[in-house]
């Protein structure tokens, strides 16, 4: 089999305990693939280790064991090739908005012009609707959400072959949160990026994502199950519910969160195979890649379990 975009083998996270007692073993044995221009996100309870594995995969952090290869070369150290955005907005406050994107736009395109620039700089502002004075105010200026386009602007801008997505919308109000959603998806349907995303929202999840990998509690959390996400794009917030496959998804989504996170916590894969089972929905229910594992599991149709996570 080809090898994917980005490939995650044997990745294991430990942290020294502290005075000396018992390091943490965060995960253990995480490997998955992700295709060229998937749109991924992960759930799991606090503290199972996401941040850790989308540092790793940024080359922010190192890992104990294991590596990560993308595009068949190992991830050491950051790179222009992946762009993140995180919850806090990151952004340099001593500058503009619009400064905040030219100067990761100029790092990554060191022979264009100012013009070059500038010009490519506005065209990502403008498609996360921040134009009109409001490119030219410093972050502290700017609301919370304007932020966070900042954010996603500056992290598009430099066209990262990875996006690495850590809770971007966290601290949105929901009329916020949907509208960024809907740009980012916008500007992802029209580039060939990959984007990995940390959610702890189902709906958002099931919302943008081609794929949902589900992790255990920690430690020792590992990727237990990849759910694909079938239904077509594009994708409607007020329509997507009605979608024959949507409470199907949701229940399984929720009822991982809520009972199988804790009871497979700490337990290997039965096969020993270390590689998350794969779900799919259909007409039919949920069918799982390896003995049909996870089917007799799931939530009964269209009942919907709240307040997981
Ligand atoms: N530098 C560090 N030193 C020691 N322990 C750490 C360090 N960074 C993270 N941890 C621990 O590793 C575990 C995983 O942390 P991580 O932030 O990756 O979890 P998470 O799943 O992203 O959580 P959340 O959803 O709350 O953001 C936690 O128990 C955390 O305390």
């Amino acid at each position: 089999m080809p090898t994917p975009f980005l490939s995650v083998q044997g990745l294991s996270k430990r942290f020294p305990g502290p005075k000396g007692s018992d390091p943490l073993t965060v995960f253990e044995n995480v490997n998955l693939g992700i295709e060229k221009g998937e749109f991924v996100c992960i759930i799991g309870h606090s503290g199972c280790g996401k941040s850790t594995i989308l540092n790793i995969l940024a080359g922010l952090d190192e890992p104990t064991d294991g590596a990560v290869i993308m595009n068949g070369r190992e991830v050491s150290g950051p790179s222009l090739d992946r762009g993140i955005v995180f919850q806090n907005y990151s952004l340099l406050p001593w500058l503009s908005a619009l400064k905040n994107v030219t100067f990761a736009v100029q790092a990554r395109h060191r022979n264009w012009t100012k013009k070059q620039v500038h010009d490519h700089s506005i065209k990502y502002l403008e498609m996360v609707g921040l134009t009109g004075g409001a490119e030219l105010r410093k972050p502290s200026q700017l609301s919370g959400g304007m932020r966070q386009r900042v954010s996603i602007a500056r992290a598009f801008a430099i066209q990262p072959e990875l996006l690495l997505l850590d809770e971007p919308f966290g601290a949105l109000d929901a009329l916020t949160r949907g509208s960024i959603q809907d740009e980012l998806i916008r500007i992802w349907a029209g580039s060939d990026q990959t984007v990995f995303m940390i959610t702890h929202d189902v709906d958002e999840a099931i919302l943008l994502a081609d794929r949902i990998l589900l992790m255990t509690n920690g430690p020792y959390a590992r990727v237990a199950e990849s759910v694909q996400v079938d239904i077509e794009r594009p994708r409607v917030r007020a329509d997507i519910i009605h979608h024959p496959d949507y409470y199907d998804i949701r229940n399984h989504l929720v009822e991982f969160l809520a009972k199988r996170s804790r009871e497979l916590a700490g337990k290997r894969d039965e096969d020993g195979v270390s590689e998350p089972n794969v779900i799919r929905f259909g007409l039919n229910g949920p069918v799982a890649n390896k003995s049909n594992k996870g089917a007799g599991e799931t939530p009964a149709r269209a009942r919907v379990v709240n307040g997981a996570d």
